[in-house]
């Protein structure tokens, strides 16, 4: 197995930037926790999402809607407490932004000051353009995110592939350019056509980072716990598990289960 370039000491928003002139693609995975971060981190990961999908993956929530500020903070310093190299973005959650500009701002504020990340995403195109230059103006850096939007999923209904009519996809285009324009130093497009994800990242210079967004983009986004096969039930095409942790580790419990039980555990070696 080819290891992980490790050729930037501590990567930057520049830094990827430069990855994507240089034709180098982005890894991005998520994280929620400090011992996850570490092992991400370690491996040579270049950036770490703390994504709101912590109110699926961590709390059980079937939606990404009702994890809260204070939660993505408490999740968010976690993870920069374990970091040495990883980029830390955080999501903002919903209802944080959507009022108005200057609470987007206040809460982009409080996720810099409170966890010590790195930069902030956003759902969402020209519906909160002012709100994004507000938080690039106090000097925040941003990553836009486009095409399946989790947290307007009661708009939509479903999480089917988006962009696919050519409206819907004009319209991604636009916001696209729109985010490099202002400032943005990359942005998240999710389950949208492989081609489309391909024009966009062709059309602009910041980096593409793609989930269900085909091969033609500078990067790839994946929920940890998806890859390594700790969650079960969630399936899309998208999706390549690298590891059946539900599996192994359904083994090892039970395996302790039992050991415990037969007094197997623990031995002499294992006690003082
Ligand atoms: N565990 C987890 N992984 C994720 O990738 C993830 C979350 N949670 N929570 C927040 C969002 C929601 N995301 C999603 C949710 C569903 C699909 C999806 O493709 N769902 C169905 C298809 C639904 C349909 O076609 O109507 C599937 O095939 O599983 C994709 C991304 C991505 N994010
Ligand atoms: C799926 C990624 C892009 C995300 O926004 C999240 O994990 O919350
Ligand atoms: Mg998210």
């Amino acid at each position: 197995m080819s290891v992980a370039k490790k050729q930037y000491k501590r990567v930057t928003v520049k830094s990827l930037v430069e990855m994507k002139a240089n034709g180098e693609k982005i890894s991005m995975l998520t994280a929620y926790d400090y011992t996850m971060a570490k092992i991400l981190d370690n491996a040579g990961v270049d950036v770490l999402l703390v994504g709101d999908s912590a109110s699926n993956v961590m709390a059980g929530h079937e939606t990404t809607l009702p994890i809260t500020l204070d939660q993505m903070i408490y999740h968010a310093s976690s993870v920069v407490r374990a970091i040495e190299r990883s980029l830390v973005v955080v999501d903002l959650p919903f209802g944080s932004y959507q009022s108005d500009p200057k609470e987007a701002l206040r809460s982009a504020i409080r996720i810099m000051k409170e966890s010590g990340g790195h930069s902030i995403k956003l759902e969402g195109g020209k519906e909160i353009k002012e709100s994004i230059k507000r938080i690039l103006n106090a000097g925040i850096p941003v990553m836009g995110h486009l095409g399946l939007t989790p947290q307007s999923i009661y708009k939509f209904g479903t999480y089917t592939v988006r962009a696919k009519e050519e409206e819907e996809a004009e319209k991604l285009m636009e916001d696209a350019l729109m985010l490099e324009r202002i400032g943005c130093f990359a942005l998240v497009l999710e389950k949208v056509p492989a081609k489309l994800a391909q024009k966009v990242a062709e059309a602009i210079s910041i980096p593409v980072i793609g989930i269900g967004a085909g091969n033609g983009v500078d990067g790839q986004v994946l929920v940890t716990h998806d890859m390594v096969g700790m969650t079960h039930e969630f399936n899309p095409r998208f999706l390549r598990r690298y590891l059946d942790l539900y599996k192994e580790m359904t083994g090892a419990f039970q395996q302790y289960i039992a050991d415990v039980k037969s007094k197997d555990f623990p031995n002499e070696e294992e006690q003082y």
